[in-house]
């Protein structure tokens, strides 16, 4: 069990509100640096290729040691220990916590209510590995005789983002013979546009789904089922053709998928931590299976990392650290997560659920209301992009929005110079963000242009940058299916440790039931023309609006 404390009656918290109003709300970063040269060798951290820079914080010595001891007030060290030992840390679920379990290379047993799960792991593992040799062998084939081309996840949330970021991100290893496709809306078009781009000869449906009842994943694999079906009329083919990942056998093998093509995972590995599990087969099947395990070894790496380094040199641990500082004393609402690598366009969404899901929650592990901030806002697309679109605020809007900018130093596209350009937008943007620009470097720069002074006096406000916004930097040697792994397990470990401080549970998601619910009552109103009026005035005045503007059934 994790402990029930409350992170405002700490010591920790008490000094780190005084620290921030007496101190650090009115420091200036680049006064901080102009200090001390040996700032940014004091304040960044290397881990095998990544090299983890978070100099660029309105933070110094005090501010770690507090929120140091703000992780020991909360117990940090025995939870971290509680996950990876299997402790059901998910009160509200009544389950372990072991997504570190599926990339555990070490001998050591895992037990769940007392029994080893490394066994069942390993042999989930060799299953997908066998499996993902039959189909680029060719050796599994479809029901023509053909070979497989096309692999189609059909899963949504936790069954979808994960296979998606990770398979664009490592879209230079793709296996050249397989392309990849992901239906994940109830939307029929994406179900539709997918379907127009492969055969049903060819095509392998993974259905994912750790439930196995999620409507928009069933409804779609019923869609994709039908479609198959039109053309290869053989209930009997079906086998060939469709695979389920899903911790749900009996659901499974109801939908028509043979128990053999099932390859399992546990209720211990939350959905949005699942990436690692069977779901993680679409990864496998589109980067080839080592590829996949050495993703597991990155995360693996980080795990060692997270669970034995010292907290002060705990990358993870500093990320979460970095960011309650900023949530809970300055009222940061949100961070941004800034790829500078096109591939990773969908990390940035990935985490949204990741940390979203996990830590957007308002009541406290004793089951009361918190009295602080918890789960921040997400969001993020990649540099340079978003340079050009959503930087304006963060460099001069009102509110506080710190950045984690990550990069590669070696592109898979050493293309001209474009990658100097695209490294030197993200140094420029960190260096810019916390420097700024004062009245007189707009005055001096206004004088050079040869505008007057009352021209200069009514431009001068606007062009002035206040600086001070807070950045990490992560620097990457290169992304491979290794050091993504590991990135991601940091980001993984970050929203633990968040969790454990802001005394909640970060592995349920009850908050997603009451809109499934409600969608469950309003489908059957649909299905007729009947005005409806069981709702409020709105909910009505929509639904009819609705049933009118469409063609009546
Ligand atoms: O994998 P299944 O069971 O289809 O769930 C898919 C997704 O459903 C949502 O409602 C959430 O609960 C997510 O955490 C989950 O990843």
């Amino acid at each position: 069990m994790l402990p029930k404390i409350n992170p405002t009656n700490t010591q920790a918290w008490f000094l780190l509100k005084k620290h921030y109003e007496d101190e650090m709300s009115r420091k200036q970063m680049k006064d901080l640096f102009a200090s001390d040269a040996e700032r940014f060798a004091k304040f960044s951290l290397h881990l095998e290729d990544i090299l983890f820079d978070y100099s660029k914080n309105m933070l110094n010595q005090k501010t770690l040691q507090l929120l140091l001891q703000l992780a020991g007030d909360c117990e940090l060290k025995d939870a971290i220990h509680a996950m990876f030992a299997g402790i059901k840390i998910n009160e509200t679920e009544h389950r372990s916590v072991l997504h570190t379990a599926l990339r555990n290379f070490s001998d050591t047993p895992i037990l769940v209510d007392g029994k080893d799960v490394m066994p069942l792991v390993r042999k989930v593992l060799a299953h997908m590995k066998s499996f993902c040799d039959d189909v680029h062998t060719g050796k599994w084939k479809g029901y023509s005789g053909k070979k497989i081309r096309y692999i189609v996840n059909i899963g949504i949330g936790g069954s979808d983002l994960g296979p998606v970021m990770v398979t664009e991100a490592l879209k230079p290893y793709w296996h050249e013979d397989i392309e990849a496709f992901f239906v994940s809306n109830v939307d029929a078009t994406h179900i539709t546009e997918t379907l127009k781009k492969v055969t049903p000869e060819e095509t392998l449906f993974l259905v994912a789904s750790k439930t196995f009842t999620t409507q928009e994943t069933m409804t779609n694999a019923h869609t994709a089922r039908q479609w198959f079906l039109h053309t290869a009329k053989d209930e009997a083919h079906i086998a060939k053709h469709f695979v389920a990942l899903s911790t749900n056998e009996k659901e499974v093998t109801q939908f028509g998928i043979d128990k053999a093509n099932m390859f399992e995972f546990w209720d211990w590995v939350g959905g949005r931590y699942s990436l690692w599990s069977a779901i993680g087969l679409s990864i496998a099947l589109t980067i080839g299976y080592d590829n996949f395990e050495q993703l597991l070894k990155g995360a693996y790496s980080v795990d060692t990392h997270f669970r034995t380094a010292k907290l002060e040199k705990n990358i993870p641990v500093l990320m979460a650290l970095i960011g309650i500082w900023y949530t809970n004393f300055f009222g940061a609402q949100s961070e941004a997560i800034l790829p500078y690598d096109q591939y990773m366009h969908r990390f940035s969404a990935y985490f949204q659920q990741g940390n979203m899901e996990s830590n957007g929650k308002s009541v406290d592990r004793s089951g009361n209301p918190v009295n602080y901030a918890t789960g921040p806002v997400i969001w993020g697309e990649p540099g340079t992009n978003g340079q050009h679109a959503f930087y304006q605020l963060i460099h001069q809007g009102t509110l506080l929005i710190p950045c984690d900018f990550i990069a590669p130093a070696i592109s898979h596209n050493p293309v001209g110079d474009h990658h100097q350009k695209l490294l030197s937008n993200f140094f420029a943007q960190t260096e810019a963000l916390m420097n700024g620009k004062s009245e007189n470097e707009v005055k001096a720069e206004l004088v050079k242009t040869g505008k007057n002074e009352e021209e200069i006096k009514k431009l001068c406000p606007f062009k002035i940058f206040t600086g001070n916004k807070p950045t990490n930097s992560i620097l990457v040697k290169e992304i491979t299916p290794y050091s993504l792994g590991s990135l991601i397990a940091l980001y993984e470990h970050k929203i633990f440790v968040q969790g454990v401080i802001w005394n909640i549970f970060s592995f349920d998601q009850w908050g997603v039931e009451l809109g499934k619910q409600l969608a469950g009552n309003i489908l059957p109103e649909l299905l007729n023309n009947d005005e409806i009026s069981s709702h409020d005035s709105s909910t009505n005045g929509l639904i009819n609006a609705y049933k009118k503007l469409r063609t009546p059934l």
